[in-house]
């Protein structure tokens, strides 16, 4: 509630009030500096809030010795021994930081290093590293797993297993919260959104309700004398119908299911005769709606 941090005359946390469902993975999205990291490091105790209080797990921030043997944590760059392989560089933090036993060999299996667990961690490339973090983050088999920035400096395949590994984390039951400068690397992955600005909080809901359906289904038909016809099934559905002289737009922001639509249409088309070269749903751009609502 009302949780913020300021450093001297810098406020990098201001007043943020937020409720982050158990079982979800929350996406926390903002520009550089827009407060991220000083929000995940208040919930993790690392920094002090200078006011507002939060809890995690139920208990307040001010006590993390309550909750944080439960919660595991990436969050700047992991260090890790380059001489010693992957997986003795997890069993030795395990045993430092007192972790009960962790099947190790599944670990790193989950995030994807297997076969290259007794090489030196010194020979991994970042992706590696990246992963060998987030097995670390899943020493002990925490309830809630904090991701900051785990995509950061990776190419687009090493992004896709990043959110591959978070995804596979939620199945087995626990919360994520993972962060990015990027919405469009977690717009995939997370149920939840917190998005941030200069410390400011400007939208935390459900990632689905973000930018409010708006769906746009495209249909083309394969013989274009087809187009009228198409176009009358279409309007049947009462929906609004342009045709693009291509092919149909439909707007299907207010349909339950644009994709039950999309599949009566193509049945009812393929009743009268009508082939379809071309049948697409265009989702809402999360990226754009996005960038109007950091800029304004
Ligand atoms: N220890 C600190 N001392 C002074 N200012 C700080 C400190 N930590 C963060 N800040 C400032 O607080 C603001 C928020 O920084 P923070 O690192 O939390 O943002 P971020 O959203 O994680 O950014 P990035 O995506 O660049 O990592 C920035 O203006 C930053 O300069």
């Amino acid at each position: 509630m009302g949780l913020t941090k300021r450093f001297r005359s810098r406020t990098a946390v201001d007043g943020a009030t937020l409720s982050i469902p158990a079982g979800t993975v929350t996406g926390l999205v903002g520009p550089n500096g827009a407060g991220k990291t000083t929000l995940l490091a208040m919930l993790l105790g690392l920094v002090r809030p200078t006011s507002g209080t939060a809890s995690v797990l139920g208990e307040p921030v001010s006590r993390p010795a309550r909750y944080l043997p439960k919660v595991g944590s990436l969050i700047e760059t992991p260090a890790f021994h380059p001489a010693v392989g992957g997986r003795d560089n997890l069993r030795a933090l395990a045993a430092l930081t007192g972790q009960p036993p962790t099947d190790l060999d599944d670990l790193i299996d989950l995030v994807g290093l297997a076969g290259r667990g007794n090489d030196p961690v010194g020979s991994y490339s970042l992706g590696m590293k990246q992963r060998l973090g987030i097995a670390a983050a899943l020493l002990g088999d925490p309830e809630l797993v904090i991701l900051d920035e785990p995509t950061n400096g990776l190419d687009p395949v090493g992004m896709a297993d990043v959110r591959d590994i978070v995804t596979t984390i939620a199945a087995r039951g626990a919360t994520v919260i993972v962060s990015s400068h990027l919405l469009s690397e977690l717009e995939q992955m997370c149920d939840w959104l917190v998005i941030l600005r200069l410390g400011g909080l400007l939208y935390e809901g459900p990632a689905s309700g973000f930018t409010d359906g708006g769906a746009v289904l495209r249909a083309v038909p394969a013989d274009p004398a087809g187009i009228a016809e198409l176009s009358r099934i279409a309007v049947g559905f009462g929906l609004p119908v342009t045709d693009d002289g291509d092919g149909l737009r439909i707007d299907v922001a207010g349909a339950e299911d644009p994709c039950q639509v999309a599949a009566t249409l193509n049945e009812r088309a393929h009743g009268h005769g009508i082939i379809l070269r071309e049948l697409h749903i265009r989702r809402p751009d999360l990226q754009s709606r996005y960038l109007e609502l950091v800029a304004s």
